[in-house]
């Protein structure tokens, strides 16, 4: 006898709203199956309609979500719905899309699908309609997201941040109906359990927030001590090639794998052959259309990490037709912190999946981008010499002036700068070296120090 649960079986749904063209709607969608494959669920089908906007109570127009509850075996109606009267502009955009985009689906799937997944926020009375009139349970790609992120958070510091990520999403999203027993208690019966529910969120964010505030302070002083070297961040949408790139850059094993959210936590480590003084590469988390807001800010080791490089290295998938909306999602989440000021390069990644006539395109579209695959050698060993010039066109040369007494500053400045040449006279060692200016200054004060 089969033992092992099966596999949650889903429903996606999709509103093209206005502003969105064909393209980047099934671009969207797609992505939205491949989040929810990543969950470990199937898809089974796809419900999608062109309106207005997402708003709506029960997200869907009639029509289209009795087709929808057909699928998942509701009844297709939300008893409280109150429907909005059309207006004529409505009607033009929305008026045939109901009869002309038939609901795509596996032709004989016995089971009825237990999850219906929409690719908007929605807000919580939108998904307690949608349960009522379809009988499955309704995530939205908010909550999507913050379930892989979830399951994927490996350190400490990921794991409060996606465990407070989470409980703010949820907390709003509380409701009667769920879970067990004691929720049907009159008034009278004391406390509610819902506000105890809630009350009991609230301090364990208080509770998450100061074990977070503890191990920031950590990754903090790590990061500080790093202050002053030559760092390069990987930043970029999910499944680009960051991680690909930096195990070619850094002979590290940092984890590949095709599915999104691959990487939750930052890594660094130092370019391989090494240089002097050497060059930190890190590895940060992908952006999302929609990444929520709570996620974005509790990322904040990988946003710091890009703040603080000298360099960010976008990376984007070339091959995928939407790529230049996913630079733009991710330029957006960095410009909303401020780094957008850092210098950064553009790296089309993923080129040997693309022909002659789409490089030449591509090239004339964007003559300042290093076009590359992570998979080349060739390509990976010209990015580390463009990495290289950069950090030369930023360093100076200075002399520092090593006391005896202070011999053991030696290796500090190993580490920071490039030795030209070295020489010995009465009082100590005079060093010539080359370094960023920070780093020089920093050096300086050190040996000035007592
Ligand atoms: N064909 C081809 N595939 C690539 C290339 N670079 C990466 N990939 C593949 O793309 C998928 C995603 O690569 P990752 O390096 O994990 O992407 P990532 O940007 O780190 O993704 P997240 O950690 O999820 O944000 C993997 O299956 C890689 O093998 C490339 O240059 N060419
Ligand atoms: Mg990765």
């Amino acid at each position: 006898m089969e033992t092992s649960p099966p596999i949650p079986l889903a429903v996606l749904v999709g509103i093209q709203t206005p502003d969105v063209d064909d393209v980047a709607h099934e671009a969207s969608l797609g992505e939205l199956g491949r989040l929810v494959k990543t969950l470990g669920y199937e898809v089974v089908g796809s419900v999608s309609q062109k309106r207005e906007g997402t708003g709506a109570a029960s997200v869907l127009g009639a029509g289209k979500l009795e087709e929808l509850a057909a699928l998942t075996g509701g009844s297709g109606v939300v008893t409280s719905m109150a429907t909005a009267p059309m207006t004529k502009a409505r009607r033009r955009f929305e008026g045939t899309a109901e009869n002309s985009e038939p609901v795509r689906t596996a032709p004989d799937t016995a089971r009825k699908p237990e999850f219906v997944i929409v690719d908007h926020e929605l807000s919580p009375s939108q998904i307690r309609n949608l349960e009522r009139a379809t009988s499955a349970q309704v995530l939205d790609r908010t909550g999507v997201i913050v379930e892989i992120f979830h399951r994927h958070a490996n350190t400490r510091e990921a794991k409060l941040q996606v465990e407070m990520a989470r409980l703010k999403y949820v907390a709003p999203r509380l409701r009667e109906s769920s879970g067990g027993g004691g929720r049907q208690q009159g008034p009278g019966a004391g406390e509610s359990t819902l506000s105890l529910d809630r009350r009991k969120i609230r301090d364990r964010l208080a509770e998450l927030k100061t074990q977070l505030e503890a191990v920031q302070r950590d990754s903090d002083q790590r990061r500080s001590a790093r202050r002053d070297q030559l760092r390069v961040a990987l930043v970029g949408y999910t499944n680009a090639g960051k991680s690909s790139l930096m195990r070619a850059l850094t002979g590290s094993q940092v984890l590949v794998q095709d599915k999104l959210f691959a990487t939750l936590d930052t890594t660094v480590r130092t370019l391989q052959p090494e240089t002097r003084p050497r060059v930190l590469i890190s590895d940060t988390v992908g952006f999302i259309k929609q990444l929520p807001h709570d996620l974005v800010a509790s990322f904040r080791s990988t946003l710091s990490e890009a703040l603080e490089a000298s360099l960010l290295l976008f990376v984007v998938d070339a091959s995928d037709p939407t790529w230049e909306a996913q630079l733009e999602v991710s330029r957006s989440v960095l410009r909303e912190i401020s780094a957008d000021t850092v210098p950064s390069r553009l790296i089309l990644n993923k080129m040997d999946r693309i022909d002659d006539a789409g490089r030449a395109a591509l090239m004339e579209k964007h003559p300042d981008a290093i076009m590359l695959s992570a998979h080349t050698p060739e390509d990976v060993s010209a990015l580390r010499d463009t990495i290289i010039a950069f950090f030369e066109a930023e360093m100076v040369d200075d002399v520092l002036m090593l006391p005896y007494a202070k011999q053991g500053l030696i290796g500090e400045i190993y580490e920071n700068a490039r030795v030209l040449s070295e020489e010995h006279d009465e009082t100590g060692r005079v060093l010539k070296v080359r370094g960023l200016p920070g780093a020089i200054t920093r050096l300086q004060r050190s040996l000035a120090a007592h």
